[in-house]
């Protein structure tokens, strides 16, 4: 084992074994938006591969995992969204409820939530009101 390998901490995405757990979180995941009322409308208009890439990328970044992604910041993809706090939080319950059914351990689970807390700004719309 080199210095770099004891001293660089393994990352919660190859924690979860990469990015095959990933797809299958997504899956899972995907089935839970998708099926909740207050927010499958914001994907209408989003074609189904662009929906699970979304849910990857979103995964693979909270997670720590490779940032692959090159497109438009997450500002900018989401602010013309006006997507409230509150459904902001259901989609983060939804991320939850997926990790921990695929027995992701709760340390990580922890780090997820502390990621979501960091880039919600980002996400939530500044003129979206309290969010109801
Ligand atoms: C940590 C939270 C999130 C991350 C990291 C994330 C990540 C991303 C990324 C990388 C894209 C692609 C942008 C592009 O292709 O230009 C995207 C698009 C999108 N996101 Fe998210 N997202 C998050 C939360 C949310 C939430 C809470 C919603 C809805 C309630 C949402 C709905 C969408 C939609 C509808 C698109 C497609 C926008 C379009 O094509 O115009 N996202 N997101």
């Amino acid at each position: 084992m080199t210095v770099t390998e004891e001293v660089t901490p393994t990352s919660h995405y190859e924690r979860i074994g990469g990015a095959s757990s990933v797809k299958a979180a997504v899956e899972l995941f995907y089935d839970k938006v998708l099926a909740d009322p207050e927010l499958a409308g914001y994907f209408v208009h989003v074609d189904m591969v662009e929906q699970r890439r979304h849910l990857a990328l979103m995964l693979t970044v909270v997670l720590g995992g490779p940032n692959e992604y090159a497109g438009r910041g997450l500002a900018e993809a989401h602010q013309p969204l006006g997507i409230p706090a509150a459904h902001y939080a259901k989609v983060g319950e939804h991320l939850a409820a997926t990790l921990t059914e695929l027995g992701v351990p709760a340390d990580i689970i922890g780090d997820v939530r502390t990621v979501l807390g960091q880039v919600q700004d980002q996400v939530v719309s500044a003129d979206a009101g309290a969010g109801a």
